[in-house]
């Protein structure tokens, strides 16, 4: 066996196995490695067919592998990254290509990539998205780095990557980051789709009092419309599952205290220094770090002493206004990171082809969404540098937006959170907002600190003494 493996896989948990059994089954021979021997072992009892080397030492992976050789990590993002590719480097050759597949802040894999060409090795910074089931089936793959390296795993990635009818999710993304940047951003779209959801959930069992099967049955409904997406998707499946002990929906069992490993709020913070307004992805993080103080919430809650506010009655109106609310949500999400991209591959020279990128997150990932298909024809037709100015999607917001206004009002009045449908409503109204109060904020900024400001009625720069 040895020497024959087309590619290695270090790291053989959720994502790993998975990715390696798919690999497998497209026809590849693939090496596999784990720190903790037994998950090596445990994927070996899944493996039926297919061709799998399991390896128990570094040194064992590495000399199963064909020359070039190809070594992906699918470990934790962090530490582990750095640990394996030293000890790699140690034992492959220039010419051998690393991938890193898990979801590296793309500045460590400014920093990784650099430190592989200098010892002549390649480089690729691989976004993965799909899960289990798409690591299984077939995911979305978001690769950059070096170009040759690309060429060196083309075609076992686009095998394995998921298929739609324009072609396999997977495409070379740019040079050095540009793979794990447009994860990263992926990932903070997600947050935000999944804090809209929530929020839609929250006021149909709050507002409305609905049950746990209706709003199945609604999200069930919405998966079937313009806003069907693999998150819509699986929504409405968790509000079918019950407990079996309890049988109660499951759902309900579930502490509200929603974990994060990281790529939602490196989104906000680059977003930040790229001076891009990401409010919803922004939010989305808030949201998420607000529910991690359960026990001041509970504590606070019994202090606000809460009423309990009469339920209103849910009819189709309702369904069709939620909708609507989550249509425009999505969009802003979407228009929010694609904005991102933007500016991010200009100041880091990614060359970023974004309909590629709506094209490669149309299957497999967690974002696949079928508005994808009009935001990749916005994008190819060049529709606005922003894509809540495409002619495409702002007729569609224009005519939705007063129904998404409705679900903040009906929110507010309630007293049901719902801050990531209230920050798409205060995003596009800012947008919308010829005059904003900057104004204002300079006039202060000049008060306190001479930061000095511009006119709208004549050219120059002012400093205005406000009091003696
Ligand atoms: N789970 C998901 O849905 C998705 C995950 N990803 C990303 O893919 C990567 C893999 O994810 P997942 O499969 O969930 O696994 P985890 O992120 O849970 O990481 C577990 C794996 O990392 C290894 N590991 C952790 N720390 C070390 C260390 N210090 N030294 C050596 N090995 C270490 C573990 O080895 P051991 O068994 O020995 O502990 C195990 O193989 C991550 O970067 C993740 O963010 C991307 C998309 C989806
Ligand atoms: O990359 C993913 C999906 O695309 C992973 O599932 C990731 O772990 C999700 O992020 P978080 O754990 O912060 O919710």
């Amino acid at each position: 066996m040895h020497g024959s493996c087309d590619i290695g896989i270090i790291g053989m948990a959720v994502m790993g196995q998975n990715l390696a059994l798919n690999i497998a089954r497209k026809g590849f021979q693939v090496a596999v490695f784990n720190r903790t021997a037994s998950r090596t072992d445990e994927l070996m009892k899944r493996v039926e067919k297919e061709s799998i080397v399991p390896t128990y030492t570094l040194k064992e992976f590495v000399a199963s592998l064909k020359k070039p050789r190809k070594a992906m990590l699918m470990v934790k993002a962090g530490a582990a990254v750095d640990e394996f590719i030293d000890k790699l480097l140690e034992l492959l050759e220039p010419g051998d290509l690393i991938i890193d597949g898990g979801n590296s802040f793309y500045q460590d894999t400014e920093r990784r990539i650099k430190k592989v060409e200098k010892q002549g090795l390649l480089f690729l910074g691989t976004g993965i998205s799909g899960g289990e089931y798409g690591a299984l089936h077939g995911p979305s793959i978001m690769p950059g780095g070096h170009e040759e390296g690309y060429a060196l795993v083309k075609e076992i990635f686009e095998k394995a990557a998921a298929q739609v009818e324009d072609g396999p999710c997977c495409t070379y993304l740019g040079p050095r980051s540009a793979g794990h940047f447009v994860k990263m951003v992926h990932n903070g779209i997600e947050y935000a789709f999944m804090q809209a959801i929530a929020e839609a959930y929250d006021l149909l069992r709050k507002a409305y009092r609905l049950s746990s099967e209706a709003i199945g049955k609604i999200f069930e409904e919405f998966n079937q419309s313009e806003i069907a997406s693999y998150l819509i998707e699986i929504t409405a499946k968790i509000f079918k599952v019950s407990d079996p002990e309890t049988r109660k929906p499951l759902v309900e069992l579930i502490l509200d205290q929603a974990e994060q490993k990281g790529t939602g709020k490196w989104t906000s913070q680059t977003a930040f220094d790229f001076g891009v307004p990401t409010p919803v992805i922004n939010q989305s993080v808030i949201a998420r770090t607000i529910s991690s103080f359960k026990q001041e919430r509970v504590q606070f809650a019994s202090l606000w002493k809460n009423k309990e506010a009469a339920p209103i009655n849910f009819d189709e109106q309702h369904k069709e206004k939620i909708k609507d609310a989550l249509f425009v949500s999505m969009v802003v999400a979407f228009s929010e990171g694609l904005h991102l991209l933007k500016v991010a591959s200009q100041e880091m020279q990614y060359g970023l082809s974004l309909p590629e990128v709506v094209r490669i997150w149309k299957g497999g990932c967690i974002l696949r969404a079928r508005m994808l298909n009009q935001i990749q024809q916005a994008l190819q037709n060049g529709e606005g540098e922003i894509l809540l100015f495409s002619p495409t999607f702002l007729n569609e917001i224009q005519r939705r937006t007063p129904k998404l206004r409705e679900i903040v009002a009906l929110s507010i009045e309630k007293e049901i959170p719902a801050s990531v449908l209230s920050t798409s409503l205060a995003y596009l109204d800012s947008w919308k907002s010829e005059n904003l109060p900057a104004n204002l904020i300079q006039a202060q900024r000049d008060f306190f600190g001479a930061h000095t400001y511009q006119r709208v009625d004549k050219e120059g720069v002012f400093h205005t003494i406000w009091e003696e």
